[in-house]
This record gives structure tokens, C-alpha cells and sequence, in this order.
């Protein structure tokens, strides 16, 4: 554990497993969490308030109100396993790499177009279309908002946000941007509400492949209604396109540049790609029982998200009572976080961690023997985070790399450009989601 400066003030961090098995695993007495999560990132009247809204599964610090949001939301990503969406969407970035004919292409903006197409069918049952047509108004729309969110100024400077915005033409329009998603949003819960009181859902749909809205509302109608209110389940949406989008954009992005990388590694992830879903000379949908037998391709899905994990440290908490922490007494009020990053990269955890290796999640290797051990092993790989507000969207997630790193490696092989940047290492910009600096790679079609 460490201390450093950071928006909450002096805060301390945790890099080991066995500290962060009492962050994540100690919850406290009900209703609130030791470890409680900080509103800071939720001002009022900010951009990112405005659109994301305060009640939902992700922001709520009592656990009486992460409950009720958990309740709606947990049975929907259960239920929810859109591998067709997946695939057929991958087919449609297929057509933009085709398209590049060998150009370079930036593909962590490539990722981010695919991964919001997702999110809107997954999500909600809504075409982006994102991929084919990045310029069309809602991808504008959503991009003006997330821009918005991000930009730093405004970031460290919330206050300038809430008191200023009128000075800021800009500003004032990204505020209108999501006035008009929100309406959208409304009227897409509208819309999937009667059709479901009027019994109009199509019975005959998998359930698999149903978005996550119909779900929330389908396990709401089955409580007898009123779990969740319109604004609730749209903060809620809204929080899976914060959550889901860029995470896995970048998740995929490193993956493919570790592929490019190093050949090898490519070569032998092809060969268990074409083994499990054919060498047919022609784009395939790939099924559950398929993404079972990708065994190499996930220790790689698993390395990278060890090595370059998106999610860096996840939001940050407060204590809500002293605490003792592995010998360390911690007053209440204390800001603290886990940061993942440093847990994955302590060489007290693991062996040359800045060595990225895919055989430690091999059957019996390091990630196993680490889990098996007591004193706090499993929360050695945590880029999910873990315990009770573990990502609800892992498996989500997982499927979609799967997806569509399976499907790459059968139809290209890529490299990096010569005069790359990221020829050792992935040399990475922002803050936050841990995002590659203008990731180009070349794709060379195989059929
Ligand atoms: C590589 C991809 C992803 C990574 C690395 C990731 C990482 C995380 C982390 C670290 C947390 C815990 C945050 C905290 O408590 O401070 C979290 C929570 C959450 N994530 Fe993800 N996530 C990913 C994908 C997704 C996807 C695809 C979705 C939804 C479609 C999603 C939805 C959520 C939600 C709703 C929570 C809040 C869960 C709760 O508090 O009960 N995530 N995620």
C-alpha cells in the first residue's frame, strides 16, 4: 500500500492481493460498505451528471440501493449471450478492414465503432451503425457527449461546468446533446414498455440474443412493475455504454497489438482459431460450445488484460468507519482505492510481471497456484475488480473478444507499420481508460 495526492486528496492505494481481499471481499454491516464509493465524479449539473443520472448500479455507495439496481440488471446479463450480434457485427468491421486494402488503420477508433454498435443492439436494441457510417447523427451525438466528458479541462474543473457554461457556447451545446440522447432513450423505454404490456414481445426470440432493456423490463413486469423508474433504468443504460464501451474497445485493441507483435504468438492463436471454427474460405458466426474450445486465444485475452487492463483502478472510495487494514489503522473518511495497474505489474505478485506471457493462465500455472493459495491469491487477476461489485459485464465482455478475435485471426494477419511506435511496448495517452496512442495496424486478408 502507498499513499499519493489525488481528487479526493491524500489517498491510499492498494497493489497487493491480500489487501485487496479485504477491499473487495470485507463489505461492512448494512446499509452502508466500508469501502464505500465517492460521489466525486457525480457532481450536479455537470456534463457527465447530466447524463449519466444519479441512481444506478454503478454509482450507488448504499447497499440497499446497489440492490434494487443489481436486481433488474443482474438477471438481464445472465440471460443476455449475443454472440450472433457479435458476429455479425465483426463481419461489418471485416468490411471496413477490406476496404483499407493494407492501409494502416487506427484500430483502437475501429474497436471503439464496434464496440458502441454492440452496445446499442446489445443495449438496447438500437443501430448505431457506427462501423459503416461513423459521420451519421446519433454517432455524433453520443461522440459529442463522450468528448465532452472527457475533455481534462472540464474534468478537473467541474465547477467551471456548473457556473461557467453560459461563457461557453460549446459547452452549452454538448449539455443540449444529451437532452436529445436522453429523449431517444425515452422513447426506446417507452416504445419496449407497451410492447411488452401488450404482450407484442416476440415470444419466439432467443433469449440470448434479446437486448438488455427488454430484459431489465421483462424481469420488471415479472416483479409485478415498478422496480425501477424510466430515469433509474436509463441511468442504467447510460452507465453500460460509460462501463462497456471503451473498456473493451481498448481490451481488443491491445490484444491485437500483442498479436502483431509478435508472429508466433499470432500464428499459434490462428491455428486453434482455424481448428475450432474451420479454414472454409468465408466468414463463420461463432457458437458457445466453439468460444469453450478457444483455450490459447483466452490466456491471451487474460495476459493482456493483466498487462494493459483498461480499467486501471475503478472509482474511487472513502472509508465510512476506521478500519485496520493489514496492520495499517485507517481513519474514517479515508479516500482509497485498488489499483490494479500496480497489482499487476508488482513483481512481489507476479514473476517478471513487465514480461507479457499468456502461458501464466495456462492450466495449473501462475494465475491457478496464485488462486489456490489463501492469503488473497484469486485477487491477484482482477481487472474486473472482484467480490459483490465485480463487473457485472465480464462475461459480456469476454464473448465479445472472443468473438471477435477468433474471427479476425481466420480471415487476416497483421502487422505493425515499420515506423510504429509500439513496436516494444503499447505506448499509452489518457487518463482514466487506459487507451493506445494512435494504434495503427495493417491487416492482409487471408480469403
Ligand atoms: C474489458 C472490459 C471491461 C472492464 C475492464 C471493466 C471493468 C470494470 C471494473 C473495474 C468495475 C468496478 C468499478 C468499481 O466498482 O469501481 C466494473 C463495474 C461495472 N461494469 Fe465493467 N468492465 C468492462 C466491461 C463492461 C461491460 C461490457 C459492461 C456492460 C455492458 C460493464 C458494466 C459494468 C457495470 C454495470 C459495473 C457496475 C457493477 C456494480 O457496481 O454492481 N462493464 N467494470
Amino acid at each position: 500500500m502507498y499513499m499519493k495526492p489525488d481528487r479526493l486528496g491524500w489517498t491510499v492505494y492498494i497493489a497487493t492481493p491480500e489487501a485487496a481481499k479485504q477491499f473487495f471481499l470485507k463489505t461492512g454491516k448494512f446499509p452502508s460498505y466500508i469501502y464505500a464509493k465517492s460521489d466525486i465524479s457525480l457532481e450536479k449539473d455537470t456534463l457527465f451528471h447530466d447524463f449519466v443520472g444519479p441512481k444506478n448500479i454503478l454509482f450507488a455507495s448504499k447497499k440497499d440501493e446497489w440492490k434494487k439496481h443489481r436486481k433488474l440488471v443482474n438477471p438481464a446479463f445472465h440471460k443476455s449471450k449475443p454472440l450472433k450480434t457479435f458476429g455479425t457485427l465483426a463481419h461489418k468491421v471485416f468490411s471496413v478492414l477490406d476496404d483499407a486494402n493494407e492501409a494502416p488503420v487506427n484500430i483502437t477508433l475501429l474497436m471503439e465503432r464496434y464496440t458502441l454498435d454492440v452496445i446499442g443492439h446489445a443495449g438496447f436494441g438500437f443501430d448505431f451503425d457506427s462501423i459503416l457510417h461513423n459521420n451519421n447523427e446519433w454517432v455524433q451525438t453520443y461522440n459529442g457527449i463522450k468528448d465532452g466528458i472527457t475533455d481534462p479541462v472540464f474534468f478537473l474543473m467541474p465547477w467551471l461546468d456548473k457556473h461557467f457554461r453560459w461563457m461557453c457556447p460549446k459547452r452549452r451545446h454538448r449539455h443540449h446533446l444529451v437532452a436529445q440522447f436522453h429523449d431517444m432513450l425515452s422513447g426506446v423505454i417507452e416504445k419496449k414498455r407497451q410492447r411488452l404490456q401488450q404482450q407484442l414481445q416476440q415470444q419466439d426470440e432467443a433469449a440470448d440474443e434479446k437486448d438488455l432493456l427488454s430484459l431489465m423490463l421483462e424481469s420488471e413486469f415479472s416483479e409485478g412493475g415498478n422496480v425501477l423508474t424510466d430515469e433509474e433504468i436509463k441511468s442504467n443504460l447510460n452507465v453500460f455504454f460509460l462501463a462497456g464501451h471503451d473498456t473493451t474497445a481498448n481490451a481488443l485493441s491491445f490484444a491485437i497489438h500483442a498479436l502483431a507483435r509478435d508472429p508466433a504468438l499470432q500464428e499459434k492463436a490462428r491455428e486453434e482459431a482455424l481448428r475450432v471454427l474451420g479454414d472454409a474460405p468465408h466468414d463463420v458466426l461463432p457458437t458457445s460450445s466453439d468460444l469453450k474450445q478457444l483455450e490459447y486465444l483466452n490466456r491471451i485475452i487474460k495476459e493482456t488484460l493483466r498487462f494493459n487492463g483498461p480499467s486501471t483502478g475503478g472509482m474511487p472510495r472513502r472509508l465510512t468507519c476506521d478500519t485496520n487494514l493489514m496492520g495499517v489503522a485507517l481513519p474514517k473518511g479515508t479516500p482509497i482505492m485498488c489499483s490494479i495497474y500496480d497489482m499487476h505489474h508488482n513483481p512481489r505478485v507476479w514473476t517478471n510481471p513487465e514480461t507479457y506471457d499468456p502461458s501464466r493462465f495456462a492450466p495449473g500455472g501462475e494465475a491457478d497456484q496464485k488462486a489456490a493459495s489463501r492469503d488473497g491469491g484469486a485477487m491477484a487477476w482482477s481487472p474486473f475488480f472482484n467480490g459483490q461489485r465485480m463487473c457485472i459485464g465480464m462475461q459480456f465482455s469476454l464473448e465479445e473478444q472472443r468473438v471477435m478475435l477468433s474471427c479476425l485471426l481466420r480471415k487476416y494477419e497483421w502487422r505493425l507499420p515499420e515506423n510504429s511506435i509500439h513496436k516494444e511496448n503499447v505506448i499509452t495517452g489518457t487518463v482514466g481508460i487506459m487507451t493506445a496512442k494512435n494504434l495503427e495496424i495493417i491487416f492482409k486478408r487471408r480469403y
